[in-house]
């Protein structure tokens, strides 16, 4: 198992009080693995993928732990998580776009940031993963500016890997893509866990039809807590979350006319992070929840690799 999070609480100070954005939240990501992380804007996904490389000012680790290859992370530790970051764990962040500096030429920058973390430039390896991005190696005489999103994308994804990490988080890499660089951005993250420069990873995304070809396991969040874990094609055909399947069933498919097949949303809103309710997060907007569900639903395996929080499912 290259990364086992256990119990891990997460909260946001603000003035209205803590944001428990991750509230008791526990998985593993296997070794080779690459586990799709789904779920409707601010149920917690960021702040997963930002846990495991650097708190910001705001966050507080309130509980649980996350071990990487049976090593615990020091993530509320600022200075002690150095000695992980790029080198066990890494991130392509959000705005991977503009994570390079405008004012240095790209080979430079790759060279003055390996320095930075006392690793040398190996000209080989950086050209061998230039080529499995599919991008020409004068890019490293460039400018950013000189690169379109999609180039600048892929070459963020090549010096965060470049001293090939356990495990790679890549929060929503490919929303600002047109569809054919999504794909290409895709395929390269297939390539680099194919050639094992990266072991695992997390892929942060919003886009469940777009996980469900990347990752081998998808798990959908909902306010701040785990819903469903399952592997990608058994959580797109038989997902037994009443979110998960609504949230399914709300995917646009290709070639149907929406005036044949009207696209449903899902009523409602999640609840407050601040004070959330006990109970099932889910059960306002939930057309199979009763009385039992204003108890909390445990995280239950109902098939080997399913696991689903819901009294119903
Ligand atoms: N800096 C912050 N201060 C206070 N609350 C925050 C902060 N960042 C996030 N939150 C809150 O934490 C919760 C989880 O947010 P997070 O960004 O992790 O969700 P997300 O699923 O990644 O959403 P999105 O898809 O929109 O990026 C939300 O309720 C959000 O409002």
């Amino acid at each position: 198992m290259t990364l086992t999070v256990t119990d891990l609480r997460v909260s946001y100070r603000t003035l209205g009080g803590e944001v428990k954005a991750l509230d008791g939240v526990s998985f593993g990501v296997r070794d080779g693995e690459i586990l799709g992380l789904a779920g409707e804007s601010g149920c917690g996904k960021t702040t997963l993928g930002k846990s495991l490389i650097r708190l910001d000012g705001r966050m507080r680790h309130v509980g649980g732990t996350v071990e990487l290859d049976g090593r615990e992370l020091p993530i509320a530790d600022d200075r002690r998580m150095n000695a992980f970051r790029f080198h066990e764990v890494s991130l392509v962040p959000q705005y991977a776009m503009s994570a390079l500096n405008p004012t240095r030429r790209i080979g430079r920058m790759v060279a003055e940031l390996l320095k930075s973390r006392g690793a040398p430039l190996d000209r080989d390896k950086l050209e061998r993963r230039l080529d499995l991005v599919g991008l020409p190696r004068e890019v490293l005489d460039r400018y950013p500016l000189e690169l379109s999103g999609g180039m600048k994308q892929r070459m963020v994804m090549v010096v965060s890997t470049l001293l090939d990490p356990s495990l790679l988080v890549a929060d929503e890499i490919t929303s600002a893509l047109d569809v054919s660089t999504q794909k290409a951005v895709a395929r390269a993250l297939l390539g680099f866990r194919d050639s094992g420069f990266v072991k695992s990873m997390l892929f942060i995304t919003h886009d469940l039809a777009l996980t469900s070809h990347i990752a081998d396991t998808i798990m959908v969040m909902y306010a701040g807590r785990l819903a469903e874990k399952a592997p990608a094609d058994v959580m797109v055909k038989a997902p037994r979350h009443p979110y998960t399947r609504m949230l399914i069933n709300s995917l646009p498919e290709v070639g149907v006319r929406h005036a044949e097949r009207p696209l449903s949303g899902i009523a409602g809103s999640p609840p407050s992070l601040l004070d959330p309710p006990p109970g099932c997060r889910f059960r306002d907007r939930c057309p199979l929840a009763d009385e039992g569900c204003a108890e909390d639903p445990p995280v239950t395996e109902t098939e080997p690799d399913h696991f689903v929080a819901c009294w119903k499912a």
